[in-house]
């Protein structure tokens, strides 16, 4: 591929543009580039997320947000994996809350994040200090309750993430969610548990036909065959795992408890990116009809 050095003139060329850049980034050129009215922005960055004027978009469920619109912002990769899983359920028995604990691979820090940890655990082997400078504590051998900025309510800002983009995403600020988001030494995928309650009363059987017919979303639940998701069987899939299906014993006649794993590069980033210009341009289409 040719590759040429940026500029606003040069990308107005393009009918879609797809940032993966800083937020700094995307907020100084975003604006200027759609100012063609014609190219359009589909943005990886969290600069725009919480704008109201902004749709934060995964297809298979508000595709509608974005009509009309040039910029369009790509959720938070743990965000967009659960929500393939909670849409079908909301869709059926509408949530009530949302509770996750998240199990987040190195790579969600990127490259420099992957090669920490394989390092890290070359150092350990051979009996050397472990360093830590991409994660806040050395990653081999170890969870770390860490991601992201710590806020002033006590949660991280990955965590916010979930409860922001969650309700923004459904369009409902009704949805209660808490999150508590975790770095776990796996190279790539990463997994949710996910408990909710809902407002109808949901059974394991109701709930694995709403997720059994869901795009992008693959049920695998078969505990006495040892089939559940996990991230080295989510790595390099398109669709995101959904198993462990048990009726809550919190919330139970109206809860479920359940674990996801998901290809955050993927669902969580790269993917979704270009199904959101796939989205766009079949609404292109459809007007020029
Ligand atoms: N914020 C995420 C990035 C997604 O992969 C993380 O740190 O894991």
């Amino acid at each position: 591929m040719k590759v040429e050095l940026f500029s606003v003139a040069a990308v107005q060329e393009c009918d879609y543009a797809l940032l993966a850049v800083s937020g700094g980034f995307s907020t100084e050129f975003s604006q200027q580039i759609t100012a063609n009215g014609r190219t359009c922005v589909i943005d990886n960055s969290s600069a725009f997320r919480y704008h109201d004027s902004v749709p934060l978009v995964v297809p298979e469920i508000n595709a509608s947000a974005m009509k009309g619109k040039l910029l369009i912002a790509n959720p938070n990769c743990t965000t967009a994996i659960a929500a393939m899983a909670l849409w079908p359920l909301h869709q059926r028995f509408k949530l009530r809350k949302v509770i996750m604990s998240t199990y987040q691979a190195a790579s969600g820090a990127g490259a420099e994040g992957m090669a920490e940890l394989e390092e890290g655990i070359r150092s350990h082997i051979r009996g050397e200090q472990v360093k830590a400078s991409v994660f806040a504590h050395p990653l081999p051998f170890n969870v770390i309750p860490h991601i992201d900025a710590f806020q002033e309510n006590g949660y991280t800002k990955e965590e916010m993430k979930v409860v922001w983009e969650t309700q923004k995403i459904f369009g409902s600020k009704e949805i209660a969610c808490s999150c508590t988001a975790v770095r776990i030494p796996t190279l790539r995928a990463h997994s949710e548990a996910i408990t909710i309650e809902t407002e109808s009363e949901i059974t394991v059987q109701a709930a694995r036909e709403a997720l059994g017919g869901a795009p992008g979303v693959d049920v695998v639940d078969d505990p006495a065959a040892k089939r559940y998701p996990m991230p080295v069987t989510a790595t390099g899939k398109h669709n995101v795992e959904v198993g462990r299906l048990r009726s809550s014993l919190v919330f139970e006649p109206r809860g479920l408890d359940f674990f996801v794993s998901g290809d955050q590069l993927l669902r969580g980033a790269a993917l979704n990116a270009v199904l959101i210009a796939e989205a766009k341009q079949a609404e292109r289409d459809e007007a020029e009809l």
